[in-house]
């Protein structure tokens, strides 16, 4: 099945800001997790677009235990069924308590969705959510609405623009 989603606003997040904002979800999730003083066990990444913030995470958490999951459902801007195309180390995940799962942002849900079913017990974080999603993820940074297509840095790049008065 594949919706044609409208996206009627863009939201531009620069390297900069994504920065600033996986750092925010690293201090958010610190000392929330179920071990020792807070900690938590592991990161997962939710590849590809959860490996930037999942790094960020992993460094300010000091957490060196880092793996992927890897779950495609969307070409471009069209939404189709998400699969399991790489899982993370069976022994590490158990039922996921102590792991924390990051991904950039959560819109429809249907990622998560699949991921949670498989990882009961694990932590979803996610940098952005969209409210269709929300009820997805435990612990988020900005909320962006529905109608809003997320453009990351790794898919822009500068280029020239026409000054608004061309010359004569
Ligand atoms: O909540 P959902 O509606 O499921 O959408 C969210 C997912 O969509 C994007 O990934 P995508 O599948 O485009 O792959 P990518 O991370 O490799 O770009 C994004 O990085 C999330 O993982
Ligand atoms: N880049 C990007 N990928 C997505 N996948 C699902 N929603 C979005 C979005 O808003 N932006
Ligand atoms: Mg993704």
């Amino acid at each position: 099945m594949t919706d044609r989603l409208p996206h009627e606003k863009g939201f531009h997040v620069s390297w900069d800001q994504m920065h600033r904002d996986s750092r925010a979800l690293a201090w958010r999730l610190d000392g929330k997790g179920p071990g020792e003083g807070g900690t938590w066990r592991a990161i997962v990444a939710v590849t590809r677009g959860g490996m930037a913030p999942a790094m960020i995470v992993a460094r300010e958490l000091d957490i060196r235990i880092v793996d992927t999951i890897s779950v495609k459902s969307y070409n471009h801007q069209e939404r189709s069924e998400a699969v399991v195309l790489k899982s993370p180390d069976r022994e590490l995940m158990g039922d996921g308590e102590g792991v924390l799962i990051i991904d950039d942002l959560v819109d429809t849900g249907k990622t998560l969705e699949l991921v949670r079913k498989l990882y009961p017990k694990a932590h979803f974080a996610t940098v952005y959510a969209k409210p269709a999603g929300r009820e997805q993820v435990d612990t988020f940074i900005t909320e962006v609405s529905q109608d809003t297509w997320i453009f990351f840095p790794w898919d822009m790049a500068l280029q020239y623009v026409e000054p608004f008065r061309g010359s004569s």
